[in-house]
């Protein structure tokens, strides 16, 4: 059987990130493209010479011209421009937009049946956006932020709790920006929900609510460290687990920005809530029960959501 093909739109920090743990993980051949000439190509080669150090059996190829990703399985878009120090996500909007356009009719020309993964910010009016442009089914447009933010959860609690990281499960939903819910009720390590560890003295309200805010200031702490760019290393990790998923029709339950129409009472839109990943896509919807406080962080980060796609629409009349 031939290996399955998958499409990194975006060959920069994340791109080439994605590109090296696909061949690692043996997940399929890799075409890498992007429109700086020679980035991709040089990526590509150079990936392709730990090969033989690493022991993996994966073609990969660097390309500017979208034919090159003809029939791929998966495409994991990256395109576009991170944030610097002082900017917000959303501050990305309007260039990204534009990105997202050119990204979605590519993908529509040359891989309509792949699993698409966006993972390009602001993430959840970029990954709706992507959808319109491309045409393709709901269920097989995602975006990635929830992985990253629940793994960002899980490391910060495995510090403070002095435990594995494997124990530690966590899940964040809403809108990936600052207005993201980290769901403690739901967040255990080995099965024992966080507010229970808090009665049992294992840590203090405070120091969890410093946790909380600490992940909803994750991506922003990074780029304050790297000055020239944002996070890459998790969140391709991030999105690897998700195409994973797919390739591997595992069903894992994740938190990913997906079309939501109905659960949560939402009417069609996307943004962070769980999802079964398989070979259908976007499974199911997990509609979990939110209490009072919580609904009331989740319908302020829809709110969040909602502003920036109606800012999208506001740019790009095609998409009103
Ligand atoms: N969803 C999430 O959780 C996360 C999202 N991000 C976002 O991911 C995006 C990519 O981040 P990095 O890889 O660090 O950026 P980067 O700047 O290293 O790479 C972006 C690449 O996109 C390429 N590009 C620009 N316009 C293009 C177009 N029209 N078609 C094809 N390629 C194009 C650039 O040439 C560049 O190589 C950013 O928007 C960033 O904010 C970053 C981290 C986490
Ligand atoms: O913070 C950023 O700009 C990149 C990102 O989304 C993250 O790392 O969560």
């Amino acid at each position: 059987m031939a290996r399955p093909k998958i499409a990194l739109i975006g060959a920069g920090q994340i791109g080439g990130t994605l590109a090296h743990l696909a061949a690692i993980k043996e997940l399929g051949d890799v075409v890498l493209f992007d429109i700086a000439e020679g980035t991709p190509q040089g990526k590509a080669l150079d990936i392709a010479q730990s090969g033989p150090v690493e022991g993996f059996d994966a073609n990969l190829k660097g390309a500017n011209d979208y034919s090159d990703i003809a029939g791929a399985d998966v495409c994991i878009v990256t395109a576009g421009v991170p944030r610097k120090p002082g900017m917000s996500r959303d501050d990305l909007l309007g260039i990204n937009l534009k990105v997202m356009k050119s990204v979605g009719e590519g993908i529509k020309a040359n891989a309509p049946d792949a699993f698409v993964i966006c993972i390009t910010n602001p993430l959840d009016a970029m990954v709706w956006a992507l959808q319109q442009f491309s045409g393709l089914p709901a269920n097989k447009v995602v975006g990635m932020a929830g992985v990253l933010d629940s793994a960002r959860f899980r490391h910060f609690l495995s510090l403070e709790f002095n435990v594995s990281m494997r124990d530690v499960t966590a899940f964040v939903l809403g809108g990936h920006g600052d207005t993201m819910v980290p769901l403690t009720r739901y967040s255990t390590v080995a099965g024992i929900p966080l507010p229970d560890l808090v009665e049992m003295g294992w840590t203090t309200q405070d120091k969890l609510d410093a946790i909380v805010q600490r992940t909803r200031d994750g991506g922003a702490e990074i780029v304050g460290l790297l000055k020239t760019g944002s996070a890459f290393y998790a969140p391709a990790a991030s999105a690897i687990e998700m195409a994973e998923a797919y390739l591997k029709d595992q069903k894992r339950l994740l938190p990913c920005a997906a079309h939501v129409d109905g659960a949560f009472g939402l009417n069609g839109m996307y943004v962070g809530v769980p999802t079964i990943i398989g070979a259908g896509g976007i499974e199911r919807i997990v509609d979990i029960k939110l209490n009072a406080d919580e609904q009331a962080m989740f319908d302020k980060s829809v709110d969040a959501v909602k502003g920036l796609v109606a800012a999208c629409k506001g740019i790009d009349p095609s998409l009103a």
